[in-house]
Order: C-alpha cells, then sequence, then structure tokens
C-alpha cells in the first residue's frame, strides 16, 4: 500500500492521494465520479477501448483510413510496450482484476508524465520498468521494422512534442523516456492528451484488463504487419515508427537500378532509350573550300598585312616596297613578290589602289607561277609494277601520304603494294601496315634496322610476281645522318634500277607547308640525291606560311601533284593553280 500510495503521489494527483491516504488499512472504493470529473474525454475514449478488446479483434484492427493515423491524437510512452500484447482472447483472461486493482503502479506514473523525457524507452528498458511483469516479448524489444503490431491495439500516436512529424525525426530512445516509467496501458484513442491531463490512469482503472495484458501476455500470435493503424508504435522510437508505415500489400521487387544515362519520369523511373544516332556525315565541303580552309591561316595573315599597307594610300614606290615587304614575309619568295609588285605598278602607279585590287593582282601572279607545276600526277601503268618512291624529312608526311594516296588508287581499282622501306622506325612500319589494311593493299616490312635497299628489292620483285599495278615504297628520311640517308636512298634507287632500269618511275617528295623557307633547301637536297621529280604539300591545313609553296614552285619548278590539308584519307588533293592562288589572295 505505501507502495501504491507513493505511485500515486508522484503520479502528481493530489486529490488522489489524499484519498488514498485517507484509507490506510482497507482500501475503499475507488470515487469513480472523481476520477471521471477528471478526465474530459475519457468518455469517448473508454468505448473505443472496450470495444477493441471485447468484441472481435480483426475486425476493428483492420487498418484505419490512411488520414486517420495522423488524426488520431498521439499515444502516451506508456503504450509502447502494449505493442507486443498477446492476442485480443487472451488479454481478458490474464487480466481478471478488479478495477480498482492498486497493482499496476506503472500506469499512475507514466500516464501523467507528459515530458518526452518520460517515455518510456520500448524494448530492453521495460523488463527493468515492471519487474513484476513478464519479459516484454523478443519482437518488441527488437525495433526492427518485423515487429508486428497488434491488431487490436488502435493507431495511437504518442503526444506530438514527443514524435516527429515523420518517422526519421523521431527522437531516440534514451531521449524519449527514463527507464522508470514503462508500465504498460491500454492503448485508448486520446490517451495522449488525458495522459497529459494526469487522466489517463482513471480510464485505465475503469477498463484495467487491457492493462494488465499488455504488460504481461506475450504478442507474438496477435501482430500483423498489415495492420499498421492499430500499432502504437508512435511511441516508440524510430524503430517502431517504422511498423506504423502502411504495408498492407506485399512490396513488389524494386526496379532494377537504371544505368547511367537519361531516365524518363512517368509512372515510374524509366531508363531513356539511347537513341543510337549515326553519326551524320558531315557535308562533304568541296575541295576548293576546304583548301581554302586549310589556307585560311596563311591567307588571313596575309591579306590583313596588305590591307594595312593599302589604306587610303596613292599607289607609289614606297607602298610597293611595303608590299614586297609583306608578300616575302608570307614565305613567297622575292621572284614572285618582285612580279606582284610590278604589274601592280604597270598598271596602278601613282592611283587610289585598295587591299581588294592588290590581292586580285597577286592571285592573277601566284597562278602564273603556279601554273607550271601543278599537274597531275601520272602513273605509267605499262610497268608492272609503277613504282613509287616516297622521300623527305622525318615527319613531314611520307607514311600518311602513301596511305592517301594508296586509297585513291585503289578506289580507282589499281592494286597497290606498298613496302616499308622505314626500316629504322617500328612506328612507322606499324603505321604503313595500318594503311595497308586500311586500302586492303598487302605491306612488305623486314626487322628493324633491315637494310633498307634490300627490302626495296624484294618488295619489287614480290610486286612483280603479284602483278601490282603499283609499287609504293617509304623511306627514312633522317637528315641528322645526311651522308648515310643520301647513302640509302642511293642504294635503293640502284637496286631497284636493276629490276627495271627506269624504276623508281616516280620520286615523290613531301614538303611540309610549316617548316618554311627550310622546305626550299629540303627539296633542294632529295632532288640531287633520289631524283625527285615531284612533290607533295603536305600540312597546308593550319600553317600560315603555306606561301613557300609558291617559293619552290617559282624555284625548283618541279610539279606539285598533291597536297595535303589534313590527317584523314580524303585529305589530299590534287593541285590546282588557280584555286591555291585565290585562296590565298583572299579572293573568292
Ligand atoms: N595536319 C596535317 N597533318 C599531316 C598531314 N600529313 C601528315 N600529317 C601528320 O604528320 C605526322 C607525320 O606524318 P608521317 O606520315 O608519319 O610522316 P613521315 O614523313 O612518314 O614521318 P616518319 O615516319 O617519321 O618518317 C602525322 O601525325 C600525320 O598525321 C597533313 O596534310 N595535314
Amino acid at each position: 500500500m505505501a507502495g501504491f500510495f507513493k505511485k500515486i503521489f508522484s503520479f502528481g494527483k493530489k486529490e488522489v492521494v489524499e484519498e488514498r491516504i485517507d484509507e490506510t488499512a482497507p482500501l475503499p472504493p475507488i470515487k469513480w465520479e472523481a476520477l471521471d470529473a477528471l478526465k474530459p474525454a475519457a468518455e469517448q475514449v473508454v468505448p473505443e477501448f472496450l470495444k477493441r478488446d471485447e468484441a472481435v479483434p480483426e475486425a476493428e484492427v483492420v487498418p484505419a483510413p490512411p488520414a486517420e493515423p495522423e488524426i488520431q491524437p498521439e499515444p502516451t510512452p506508456i503504450e509502447e510496450p502494449q505493442a507486443p500484447e498477446p492476442p485480443a482472447p487472451a488479454i481478458p483472461a490474464e487480466e481478471p482484476a478488479p478495477p480498482e486493482e492498486p497493482d499496476v503502479p506503472a500506469v499512475p506514473e507514466r500516464v501523467p508524465e507528459p515530458a518526452p523525457q518520460e517515455i518510456p524507452v520500448p524494448g530492453p528498458e521495460l523488463p527493468e520498468i515492471v519487474p513484476d511483469e513478464p519479459p516484454e516479448p523478443a519482437p518488441v524489444e527488437v525495433p526492427a521494422p518485423p515487429i508486428e503490431v497488434p491488431p487490436t491495439i488502435p493507431s495511437a500516436r504518442p503526444p506530438s512534442s514527443e514524435v516527429g512529424a515523420g518517422e526519421g525525426q523521431r527522437e531516440p530512445a534514451k531521449d524519449l523516456a527514463p527507464p522508470a516509467a514503462p508500465a504498460p496501458h491500454p492503448p485508448l484513442d486520446g490517451e495522449g492528451r488525458r495522459g497529459a491531463a494526469g487522466w489517463g490512469d482513471s480510464a485505465d482503472a475503469d477498463h484495467p484488463q487491457p492493462r494488465a495484458a499488455l504488460g504481461t501476455s506475450p504478442i507474438e500470435g496477435e501482430i500483423k504487419r498489415t495492420q499498421p493503424e492499430a500499432e502504437p508504435a508512435s511511441v516508440e522510437p524510430q524503430p517502431i515508427i517504422a511498423k506504423i508505415a502502411p504495408e498492407p500489400q506485399p512490396v513488389p521487387p524494386p526496379e532494377p537500378k537504371p544505368a547511367p544515362g537519361k531516365v524518363t519520369v512517368t509512372k515510374k523511373v524509366e531508363q531513356k532509350a539511347e537513341q543510337q544516332k549515326a553519326p551524320e556525315p558531315a557535308p562533304r565541303r568541296s575541295w576548293f573550300q576546304r583548301m581554302k580552309d586549310g589556307l585560311a591561316r596563311s591567307s588571313k595573315e596575309l591579306t590583313g598585312n596588305i590591307a594595312g599597307v593599302f589604306t587610303k594610300r596613292k599607289l607609289d614606290e614606297e607602298t610597293l616596297q611595303d608590299l614586297e615587304d609583306v608578300l616575302i614575309r608570307a614565305d613567297l619568295g622575292m621572284e614572285t613578290a618582285l612580279r606582284v609588285t610590278d604589274a601592280l605598278a604597270s598598271s596602278r602607279y601613282g592611283k587610289d589602289v585598295s587591299d581588294a585590287e592588290v590581292r586580285a593582282i597577286m592571285a592573277a601572279e601566284v597562278e602564273k607561277v603556279l601554273t607550271h607545276v601543278a599537274m597531275p600526277l601520272e602513273l605509267d601503268l605499262s610497268h608492272k609494277p609503277h613504282v613509287i618512291l616516297v622521300v623527305g624529312v622525318n615527319g613531314t608526311g611520307k607514311t600518311t601520304t602513301i596511305g592517301k594516296l594508296a586509297a585513291k588508287l585503289t578506289d580507282g581499282g589499281l592494286s597497290v603494294m606498298l613496302a616499308a622501306g622505314d626500316t629504322f622506325r617500328a612506328a612507322a612500319i606499324e603505321q604503313l601496315k595500318i594503311w595497308g589494311e586500311r586500302t586492303k593493299s598487302p605491306v612488305i616490312a623486314s626487322k628493324i634496322g633491315a637494310d633498307a635497299a634490300g627490302l626495296a628489292y624484294d618488295a619489287f620483285e614480290k610486286a612483280k610476281e603479284a602483278g601490282s599495278d603499283v609499287l609504293i615504297i617509304d623511306t627514312a628520311g633522317r637528315l641528322q645522318n645526311k651522308t648515310e640517308l643520301m647513302a640509302e636512298l642511293e642504294k635503293i634507287v640502284r637496286v631497284l634500277g636493276k629490276l627495271d632500269p627506269e624504276a623508281p618511275h616516280t620520286v615523290l617528295q613531301t614538303v611540309d607547308a610549316t617548316t618554311g623557307q627550310n622546305a626550299l633547301n629540303q627539296v633542294e637536297i632529295f632532288r640531287n640525291v633520289a631524283g625527285v621529280n615531284g612533290l607533295v604539300m603536305t600540312k597546308l591545313d593550319g600553317t600560315a606560311r603555306g606561301g613557300i609553296l609558291v617559293a619552290i614552285a617559282a624555284k625548283h619548278k618541279l610539279p606539285v601533284y598533291f597536297i595535303g590539308v589534313g590527317e584523314q584519307v580524303d585529305d589530299l588533293e590534287p593541285f590546282s593553280a588557280s584555286e591555291f592562288a585565290r585562296a590565298i589572295a583572299g579572293v573568292a
């Protein structure tokens, strides 16, 4: 009894305490009227509670409408232990105690505690709080989602102050309740409010059955996850809240995570089918346009300088000298520069001259210089094969030019064989093999460091045997050891002549336009050693020194068969004097 009074006192209800104190000996009957007066909403709650306990739990346990859980008042912390309660039928059997039953000490203590700190800790703390009650069943202690909720328990929720708006907002159990007030409490609607008001225990006194049953009986058999509304989990920390989440239907297997990329969000997230857009072929530019683009840098600098000379100026000696300097700096060469200034002076001296007029005259004079060298490559197919020896300084574009040329020939129906005569560089051999695969041309190669002349000879024989139309021989271009290089090239020419006195029938030199004036010397060297009889000007794209081609043409008067304006297979174009002249002069 003393303990009972103490509990009542701690419960904080002064009136009740006084009444109990008077009954020190036999317990007087409880004044229900007074108790009822203390619980304003008790009438509303009790009937529901009774229904739950008595009637068939099935119907009442049916999950409430979705909105119900939110509307319902938050349950007191005491309700948590109720979650594991045994099935409804067992409850009345276990709790035959009279309404006055003072054996329920935990109820008065916990109910009046509105503070979140007093909310009993779920699971493991229950045994300490209510030692006289049987230990909590395992499911209750495990906070994991699988914990089941007794169907008879309404969807009571803890006070809003104790429970966050969402599940994830719940505070940990340690903050919610001290270990001293976990007494089981029947899950009554609106109980949370009553508890806050201090009259929740009176309701329990009227209906002690559920209270006792909840605190003692196991609940495994009754708890169903499919009835989340009945769950008092709101009182519990996060794990319990997870139980409340309605999950009446089996969760379908999760959709496979979309692969990286775009997804479409409609009814669900769907992987957006990657539209394999076939790469649109770039519009084929005309040759002139491509050459013009390639010579843009050369042209831009040249025409800009010309415009700077002839801005509102009459043509006089000074302007002619300035123009001559501009043309020479553009690598056109002294000869071509003088041709242009002479032509301009003869027709426009003393007159106002625009830069456009100057550029037109320049284009005409440059074309005159180039016309003599702009020749198509002719192959004498009476030679089987027609042998083309390709020479030039390393890196000027020999191998690339061979590949481009082989493509043109094979596209034209000719059979081509390639010989990897640059036996000093493995990369050069491999590069030629790649071109051979692309053009379906057999490649004759040897070990690194093998004699280049011997390879050329073998290739020539094989080409003869194969009946190839054209044999193209790559060579090294090491100017570092000029003597050795020259000796090698001379030897190659010599051995080829053993099989055909006229071979090689064409000796092409690749000239890198970016080298500027050095190209003039390179042509001089290879012309003398290897008998160069034709040029391919490479890398005219992206250089401002394209004018060197004019200087080379004017000095050496060697045929220029092709110009290279890119690294792709079709970036090798026959040389056109007119187009080149107009392009470099900036004349449309
Ligand atoms: N932009 C541009 N690059 C080119 C052109 N011709 C060749 N090249 C590039 O120039 C580089 C050298 O070309 P190669 O064909 O290897 O020159 P090579 O004379 O055979 O050089 P070695 O094998 O060292 O003797 C490569 O990266 C080519 O792609 C061209 O017309 N324009």
